[in-house]
């Protein structure tokens, strides 16, 4: 698979603070990649580094394959990008604030380019109302839109899901999915909504630190992940007597909340509770889970 953009030994300073130290980074063409990062992690630094709105101090950019800053700057033409808040103009209508792009950039064909972007990001039913009576999630898809008109192979877009209201999220979630699959568009997102990057995005980067501190495809964490049966009791010695004599499984005693994880699917459950029955075990709680994305997050950062 072809590489859309690689990253090495990236670092960034502001005064004394060190924001990126050797970061390396890589995603591949038709990724949706989910960039996850704490707040204040660094991801817009990044991001506007990809984009030359920053320099970096030290390390390497490549996008599609570019050699040497130049190139780079050269195939940044392939590239739409967000970063913070959309930026438009806040008395023009939806196709009014199109328009004026496509003039500035010269595109062909204004007409029937702004029709198909509106279409794509659902805003073609938006008539005479202007950017500044738009919602959150209006914004933020006008300024897709906006990234959108240069027909780009590679979409950055910047905590785009933040503040959205549920319907938003999902709008977006379908948006993202259609630009990937119906135009073949590799997308980098950032975001510290893991839930919702989780839905949308099948590679995953994380920054803690100054460094991409893992790489991950979510083909990759979902066979990293086991399954297990969460048991809370307050007789723990008792109940592991009984799992390790009677249901032979695999388990472990988590010592802060009373909680006995058992690494097995949830059929087991019923045999489970059962056999704790069988025995008197008073049983509180039991029940099926499996460790996120944001727990994964959560311990990989502490
Ligand atoms: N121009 C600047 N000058 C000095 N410090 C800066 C500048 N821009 C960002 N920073 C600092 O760099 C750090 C990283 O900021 P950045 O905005 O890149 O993080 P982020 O991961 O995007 O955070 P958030 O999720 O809150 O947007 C923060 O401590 C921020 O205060």
């Amino acid at each position: 698979m072809k590489t859309v953009l690689e990253i090495h030994g990236l670092s960034k300073q502001f005064g004394k603070q060190p924001i990126l130290q050797d970061l390396n980074l890589s995603v591949k063409e038709g990724d949706i990649y989910g960039l996850i990062g704490k707040n204040g992690a660094g991801k817009t630094t990044l991001i506007k580094i990809i984009t030359q709105l920053l320099s970096a101090d030290y390390g390497t950019i490549s996008l599609f394959s570019s050699q040497g800053y130049k190139e780079c700057t050269k195939a940044l033409s392939r590239v739409g990008s967000v970063i913070e808040s959309p930026v438009a103009h806040n008395h023009l209508t939806a196709y009014q604030n199109l328009k004026y792009y496509c003039t500035i950039r010269h595109i062909p064909n204004a007409d029937q380019v702004i029709q198909e972007t509106l279409k794509y990001v659902g805003l073609s039913d938006t008539g005479r109302k202007v950017f500044r009576d738009f919602s959150l999630g209006m914004k933020q898809r006008l300024g897709i839109a906006i990234a959108l008109l240069s027909k780009p192979d590679f979409l950055i877009l910047d905590e785009p899901i933040n503040g959205l209201d549920p319907i938003g999220i999902k709008e977006f979630r379908q948006m993202i999915q259609r630009l990937n699959q119906e135009l073949g568009m590799t997308i980098l997102i950032s975001s510290h909504i893991l839930s919702e990057l989780y839905l949308v995005a099948n590679r995953f980067g994380i920054l803690d630190q100054g460094k991409i501190i893992r790489e991950i495809s979510k083909a990759e964490f979902e066979t990293l992940n086991e399954d297990y049966i969460v048991l809370k009791t307050s007789e723990k010695e008792k109940a592991s007597q009984i799992l390790k004599d009677k249901v032979r499984l695999e388990f472990k005693v988590v010592n802060s909340d009373n909680e006995i994880h058992i690494f097995s699917h949830e059929q087991d459950v019923k045999r489970i509770l059962k056999e704790l029955t069988l025995a008197d075990v008073a049983v509180d709680e039991i029940y099926y889970a499996r460790q996120n994305l944001e727990e994964y997050f959560t311990q990989l950062v502490k």
